[in-house]
């Protein structure tokens, strides 16, 4: 994590979550329930390239510019440890007898336009599996938690929301705001 900390700053409106993946939208709302108050948009933002914590930064950024207010936006990724935590296709993958991977969650929270974004990262170790369960959330049917016998897929929303990568990365974005202590503009709220 980076950046400063400026105890009861008051922000010129709610936190805008940034997204064009309805998923995720779904799940953050479960997992942040009244905890942090937050409104959504949906904006397609760039594809970047480069390190998960950069690239996530970046979309703050961007996004940080259209809202013109406070973001928070994310990156997430499947990291093959075979390929040195490299993301990648799964097909890639079957030439290695490593099949360990992890997911990755970076959220990036910018409090303005110019402001430094502040990252918050949670990841879930696992493996890459057949794919077993539901198909409607990316790679959730080959990803296979450690200690757990279901894909993501196969597990109830509920469980999953409590061991994922998101929810780590969540934490740490809640505790940040508990610190914060951040207030809204009455005016904007
Ligand atoms: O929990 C997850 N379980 C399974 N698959 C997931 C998960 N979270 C993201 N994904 C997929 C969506 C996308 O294919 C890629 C991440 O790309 P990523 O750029 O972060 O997401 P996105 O483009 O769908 O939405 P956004 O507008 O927030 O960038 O991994
Ligand atoms: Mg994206």
């Amino acid at each position: 994590m980076s950046g400063t900390t400026v105890r009861g700053l008051m922000l010129p409106k709610p936190v805008t979550f940034v997204t064009g993946n309805p998923k995720k939208l779904e799940e953050v709302k479960a997992i942040l329930g009244q905890s942090i108050p937050f409104q959504s948009l949906k904006l397609d933002l760039p594809e970047l390239q480069g390190e998960p914590e950069d690239i996530s930064k970046e979309k703050a950024r961007l996004a940080a510019i259209q809202v013109n207010g406070p973001v928070l936006v994310e990156d997430t990724c499947l990291c093959f440890n075979a390929l040195k935590g490299l993301p990648g296709l799964n097909n890639l993958l079957k030439a290695y007898e490593d099949k360990s991977a992890y997911a990755m969650c970076v959220f990036s929270l910018a409090l303005g336009p110019s402001a430094d974004p502040i990252t918050f990262v949670g990841k879930t170790m696992g493996k890459i599996v057949q794919a077993r369960g539901p198909n409607d959330f990316g790679w959730d049917p080959v990803f296979q938690p450690d200690g757990y016998e279901q894909t993501y897929a196969e597990m109830p929303k509920e469980e999953k929301n409590k061991i994922s990568h998101r929810c780590r990365a969540l934490a740490l974005v809640k505790s940040h705001f508990a610190e914060a202590g951040y207030t809204f503009h009455p005016h904007n709220a």
